[in-house]
């Protein structure tokens, strides 16, 4: 296990975090910098990770010489570049995660909603640090059974939402419906308007439940995350459904003008994912979205969507729960017009990037 890594990261071998998370599920992985290969002095300059950098240009030149022919050497070279290519995505991720814990983190909090997936990890990791004294007297919020650990395993206190909005109460005279005062999780993919897509690891339901009951979403991720418009390197909206409604919503979705939803499987043996709701998730592919703001530019016939569009065509779907988009108002808009309206979209994003600084959005 890799110390320095938040447990529920460092448990997984290279192979998962690489294969499961940025191949399989549809990312390229950050491209090793150039410095890497050919010892460009300007790009080893600017980086900020140089120390890092040249140490795996020296593993990269020792290999060669230990390996000097082809088949071995190449398959040792893209090992060592699988190895450090993760080592750069889990250092940008935690970069994120740092910087929007120290701007963001207040220790008055009550309740704390923490996201799932292996960003947040980071997050929890960074909160961990300010010790029982400020931890101690808040409730952390999952969002699936993957975050309940993660919470605990940090010695933070669990507290789901069932459970929350009992302690919270029903005051029908009250105007506040977000108890949560932050949220921190990741995304799929964040468009230029924060809409995101979320679910590639079937959590979306949950994390919008939290999302709903938050004053604030802050989204952490790393740089591949960041697009203009969604589904550009991500391929497509995972959707939640009933296991007994699956086909009839694969073949809505056909007809919506999906390329090819897959009901998701999982394992060698690809036996249905089961989602922490006891429901299956379809993925559906569609072509890249509009943004909110082009909404005279949509033409489903020709797939063209804003974020918005698609969200409620693919939730009035009979047999579907819930859908990976999160676009539409953040918390603040919807607690100024005091409706009951889902506010969802990030507030703000944080994007690590390989060589360790922090671009925001929002
Ligand atoms: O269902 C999973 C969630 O929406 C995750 O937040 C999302 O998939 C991002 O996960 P990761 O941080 O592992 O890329």
């Amino acid at each position: 296990m890799n110390p320095s890594l938040p447990r529920a990261v460092a448990t997984r071998s290279i192979r998962q975090l690489t294969s499961a998370r940025a191949v399989f599920r549809g990312h390229p992985a950050f491209s090793i910098p150039r410095i890497l290969i050919t010892g460009d002095k300007q790009a080893g300059q600017q980086s900020h990770n140089k120390e890092q950098l040249r140490n795996i240009h020296l593993s990269l030149t020792h290999s060669s010489a230990a390996f000097s022919t082809s088949t071995s050497k190449r398959k040792a070279k893209e090992a060592i570049m699988s190895s450090n290519t993760t080592d750069l995505i889990e250092s940008a991720k935690r970069a994120a995660c740092r910087q929007a814990v120290a701007d963001h983190f207040n220790s008055s909090f009550t309740y704390v909603g923490i996201g799932s997936g292996s960003t947040v990890a980071y997050v929890v990791e960074a909160i961990a640090e300010y010790g029982p004294s400020v931890t101690g007297k808040m409730k952390f919020v999952p969002t699936g059974s993957g975050s309940t650990a993660l919470i605990r395993n940090a010695g933070l206190s669990v507290l789901q939402v069932p459970d929350l909005l009992l302690e919270v109460g029903f005051d029908p005279e009250s105007t506040d419906h977000q108890p949560i005062d932050l949220y921190f999780d990741g995304a799929d993919e964040v468009d230029a308007e924060l809409n995101c897509i979320k679910g590639g690891g079937a959590c979306h339901f949950q994390e919008k439940l939290v999302s709903r009951l938050s004053k604030r979403f802050v989204c952490v991720a790393d740089s591949r995350k960041k697009v203009d418009r969604l589904l550009t390197s991500w391929a497509y909206i995972p959707v939640e459904v009933s296991p007994m409604g699956a086909e009839y919503v694969r073949r809505e979705l056909l007809r919506l003008g999906s390329k090819d939803p897959k009901i998701r499987t999982s394992g060698p043996t690809f036996i249905r994912t089961i989602t922490d709701n006891h429901n299956h998730i379809i993925d559906a592919p569609f072509p890249t979205l509009l943004l909110n703001s082009e909404a005279d530019k949509q033409d489903p016939a020709k797939g063209l969507w804003t974020p918005n569009a698609l969200l409620a065509r693919i939730k009035g779907i009979f047999g579907v729960l819930e859908v990976g988009i999160f676009s539409g108002l953040n918390g603040p808009q919807v607690a100024q017009l005091d409706s009951g309206v889902e506010g969802v979209k990030p507030v703000k994003a944080y994007f690590g990037t390989p060589d360790g600084k922090v671009e925001t959005l929002g």
